[in-house]
């Protein structure tokens, strides 16, 4: 699915009460299949970005399209349901569900989409992600890399149109980071989905074609100390 943002804008309120934006974006764009890099200072919206891409964070102006539908004129059930069926997302706090092994986190993500669980499949990708050996081990159990790891399997279990994926690799070594990659990469390649990775690091992003810098399509970048209202255009 592509993913077009036309005319974002998002600001958050600071705690003096001011506003203050955070995205100001006139338009960045997606093809169905092309996978990005995306770049940027730690607080500069990344992951902001990236919520508002999902439809998590609704923007204060501006529309995003996914795979041809408007999703910010969605009511939030529609919209909730539509990313749960085609939308993977590896949360940069990985999001597992504590109660739940490894397997059953995969699980219940495959369940949340509109593929049927494959416990097949969720076991082959936790195998391909270094983690065999751990399926039944909870979050607890598992080292921060690890649960990372199972955020990348559950993401990409669920066979999704449109990944998006903050800073997957960031706790994990050398050997697994490349791991991680290559399987998000071509598993994105052999199923034509969109992929969108946020990273810190420049041996990841130039595994990509396209890199882009958030700060260089971002206007809130060099607006911040600008006056805004929220919600208004
Ligand atoms: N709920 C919120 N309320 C107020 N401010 C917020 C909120 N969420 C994020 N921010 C602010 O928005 C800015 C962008 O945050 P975001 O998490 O998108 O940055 P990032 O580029 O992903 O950073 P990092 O690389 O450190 O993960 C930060 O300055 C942060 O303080």
């Amino acid at each position: 699915m592509s993913l077009i943002l036309n005319q974002i804008r998002k600001a958050y309120v600071t705690p003096t009460g001011a506003a203050q934006v955070i995205l100001d974006i006139p338009a960045f764009s997606l093809d169905q299949g092309e996978q990005v890099a995306l770049v940027g200072t730690s607080g500069s919206g990344k992951t902001t970005l990236l919520n508002v891409a999902a439809g998590i964070t609704t923007p204060d102006s501006g529309t995003v399209t996914v795979g041809g539908v408007e999703i910010t004129r969605m009511l939030e059930p529609v919209r909730d349901r539509f990313r749960s069926e085609r939308i993977g997302y590896v949360f940069q706090t990985f999001n597992l569900l504590g109660a739940f092994t490894a397997l059953e986190n995969v699980l219940l993500g495959m369940s949340f989409s509109s593929q049927p669980a494959n416990r097949h499949l969720a076991i082959e990708l936790l195998g391909r992600v270094g983690l065999g050996d751990r399926l039944h081990y909870r979050p607890s159990q598992l080292s921060v890399g690890q649960q990372q790891r199972v955020s990348v399997a559950r993401a990409l279990a669920k066979t999704p149109r449109l990944l998006l994926a903050d800073e997957p690799t960031a706790n994990v070594d050398g050997p697994n980071q490349q791991a991680i990659l290559e399987l998000m990469q071509t598993t994105c390649r052999e199923n034509n989905v969109t992929l969108l990775l946020v990273t810190h690091t420049s041996e990841v992003a130039s595994q990509f074609s396209r890199v882009e810098r958030l700060a260089s399509f971002n206007q809130a970048a060099t607006s911040t100390s600008t006056p805004y209202s929220m919600g208004v255009n």
